[in-house]
């Protein structure tokens, strides 16, 4: 077993074809200090003065990238190492198979090398890892089940010779994937459409959305039904369709009558649909005559209703639609387009919402409503526009992402005392909306990490308050038995939100994605199986144990992450009463960090006075010898 310089001395000298220790001037020899001397390409946590990231990025490399080195050495070393970055060198590699012992990487960054041969099954056992980028080599064969590591949520593997299935990750909660280039083959995955067809281009056996190409039909003769049989479902078919036939001939004659009436109803189709190139959120209608297209126009314009927002005063409808729109995401109710609006000078975030049952009439009180309850960290929509068909909500755009993106993305170092900061934050703001809009019955109703925005000034404001899309299929498929009969009760969509509001903790201890799918539930269920194991240690975010922050405040935040998460609504506190617990702990953080601020003062102090009295004795005894 080998120190941390000796771990890396080794590493490095197999980097470089010659293998050699490449530049002196990089620090990198066994007489010095990684940290301390500040190696080139070593970053270390400011408090344990461990390595933490090896960034050796477009540095000429030739050799051999060997993980068994740099993985199985020290162990202390590769248990705090969370980023490996090797980008734009010519390295080779012999087995990757001894990265599975760095398990704490959470990104792993290998693009641009001469990579060859199949990535290992271990790798499926990187369970930190949110980022792995092995694009540009020539990596082959058929990837491990990476779908495995729960909170991956960038992947990027494109230009290689990989083949196979993709496997069945879970897209909701990933930022970037790429695998085009490839010779991957069959269906894609379940929610792949949230990506372009430029994810998966050049993979001649690929098909499903978002590429083109359907996939084919499953083959029936494997499906083991009899000749018989499939005669007997073609004429139970022929029945059927004769059946459905004569309803629709019924149908259509008596809604002849009704047909002037029908088409004054807009079919609204929102065409922009590229995710890479801007293009125009152009809305157009179905109804393809001229006439009916300006009445289009005119009753557009008149339907934008702008808030109480002086911004955008005088915004047409028309004006928002020929502005140069970008979609940034796809949730689960629809999608959100950057729109920049020259003439008022205002960047908005637009999200379109399709099929949402809730009257146009409804859609409207409730954005009033919503509007009159004003709190500086709940972004207020400035304006919207509902027809029968979709609504449009106007945002202010914020320009630094959301706390997923904070907490999962490649962001710096998102640090405890700013978690707390942020918990703190957003439960008085929701205590404020739930107060105020208790009577309403007008909970967020969606509230999760992507919802949480930060302004330019890296403050975080809860989005989409109020949007709770009820009767969609998808959110019913999606919402756990519990959440559906909570949301009866129009009193327990509140209880609902304090749920989601501790699953959102429950990601800011542990640093692990929760699954957008079931609500959190998994996450919830993992945390409290390893506490019940008494493991409380285990749980939480590496990094914010590497970091030094206090473990007895973080087990009280977790405790109340878990009284929000309870099963029964009814057991869960109200947000007023989790504001004030999590002002309580906030209160203590600060205090501890005024003292051990005053107390490294008056270490500080009494070491100025030692120098002092150092000196003092140095001079009398200078003194004495002159
Ligand atoms: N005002 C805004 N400014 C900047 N980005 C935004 C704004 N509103 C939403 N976004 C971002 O747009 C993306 C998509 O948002 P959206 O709310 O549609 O998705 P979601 O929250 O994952 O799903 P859902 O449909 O369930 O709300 C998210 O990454 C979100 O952070």
């Amino acid at each position: 077993v080998d120190d941390v310089q000796t771990t890396l001395v080794k590493f490095i000298q197999k980097l470089s074809s010659s293998n050699d220790i490449p530049d002196p001037t990089w620090g990198w020899n066994l007489s010095s200090d990684p940290c301390k001397d500040q190696w080139k390409g070593v970053a270390c946590s400011n408090r344990t003065f461990q390595v933490q990231k090896l960034l050796l990025d477009g540095l000429n490399f030739s050799g051999t990238f060997d993980p068994w080195i740099l993985c199985t050495g020290d162990k202390s070393f590769a248990e705090s190492l969370n980023e490996l970055s090797l980008n734009d060198n010519r390295l080779r590699v012999e087995n990757l198979e001894g990265i599975s012992s760095c398990r704490y990487l959470s990104r792993l960054h290998l693009r641009g090398n001469l990579f060859s041969g199949n990535l290992p099954d271990s790798m499926s056992r990187l369970n930190n890892l949110k980022t792995l980028e092995i694009s540009q080599n020539q990596f082959s064969g058929v990837l491990p089940d990476l779908a495995r590591i729960s909170g991956l949520t960038q992947f990027l593997a494109q230009d290689n010779d990989l083949s196979g299935f993709i496997p069945e990750f879970d897209f909701s909660n990933f930022l970037k994937f790429n695998v085009s280039n490839n010779n991957f083959s069959g269906p894609i995955p379940n929610g792949g459409s949230r990506f372009p067809a430029s994810s998966f281009d050049n993979n001649s056996g690929l098909c499903g959305e978002p590429l083109p190409n359907e996939c084919p039909p499953k083959d029936k003769s494997k499906s083991g039904y009899s000749r018989d049989q499939i005669l007997m479902f073609s004429g139970y078919f022929l029945i059927g369709l004769v059946v459905v036939l004569l309803i629709l001939y019924k149908f259509c004659t008596k809604g002849k009558k009704n047909k002037k009436k029908v088409s004054d109803s807009i079919d609204l189709k929102v065409e922009a649909s590229d995710y890479d190139g801007s293009t125009k959120l152009s809305i157009v209608s179905s109804d393809k005559s001229e006439a009916s297209k300006s009445e289009t126009s005119a009753e557009s314009a008149k339907s934008l209703v702008v808030l109480s927002s002086p911004e955008v005063n005088g915004l047409k409808f028309e004006e928002l639609l020929k502005a140069p729109a970008e979609l940034i995401g796809r949730g689960k109710h629809g999608s959100v387009y950057k729109v920049i609006c020259e003439g008022q000078g205002l960047t908005m975030a637009v999200k379109r919402i399709k099929d949402w049952s809730l009257s146009s009439n409804d859609f409207k009180i409730r954005m009033k409503r919503l509007d009159q309850v004003r709190h500086p960290s709940v972004l207020p929509p400035i304006a919207f526009y509902c027809s029968k068909q979709e609504k449009l909500l106007i945002y202010e755009y914020q320009p630094n992402g959301s706390l997923f993106k904070l907490l999962h993305g490649d962001q710096v170092t998102f640090d405890w005392s700013s978690r707390l900061g942020l918990a703190a934050t957003i439960a008085k703001a929701l205590a404020f909306m739930h107060e105020e809009l208790r009577e309403d019955l007008l909970a967020h109703g969606n509230l999760k990490s992507s919802n949480i925005l930060l302004n330019e000034n890296m403050e975080p404001c809860i989005s989409e308050y109020g949007l709770r899309v009820e009767n969609q299929e998808v959110s019913m498929v999606s919402i756990s038995n519990i959440q559906a009969a909570e949301e009866n009760d129009g009193q327990n969509t509140f209880k609902s939100d304090v749920y989601a509001f501790g699953v959102i903790l429950l990601e800011m201890l542990t640093g692990k994605v929760a699954s957008v799918q079931n609500n959190g539930m998994d996450l919830a269920r993992y945390v409290v199986s390893v506490i019940k194991e008494e493991w409380t240690g285990e749980v939480f975010d590496r990094g914010l144990s590497k970091e030094g922050a206090s473990e007895e405040r973080m087990v009280n935040l977790l405790q109340i992450a878990i009284q929000c998460v309870n099963q029964s609504p009814e057991a869960r506190p109200s947000i007023s009463q989790v504001a004030v617990m999590i002002d309580a702990i906030k209160e203590e953080d600060d205090t501890s960090m005024d003292i051990s601020q005053a107390l490294c003062f008056r270490g500080f102090l009494v070491q100025q006075r030692a120098n002092r009295s150092r000196i003092y004795y140095y001079m009398v005894e200078s003194r004495q010898e002159i």
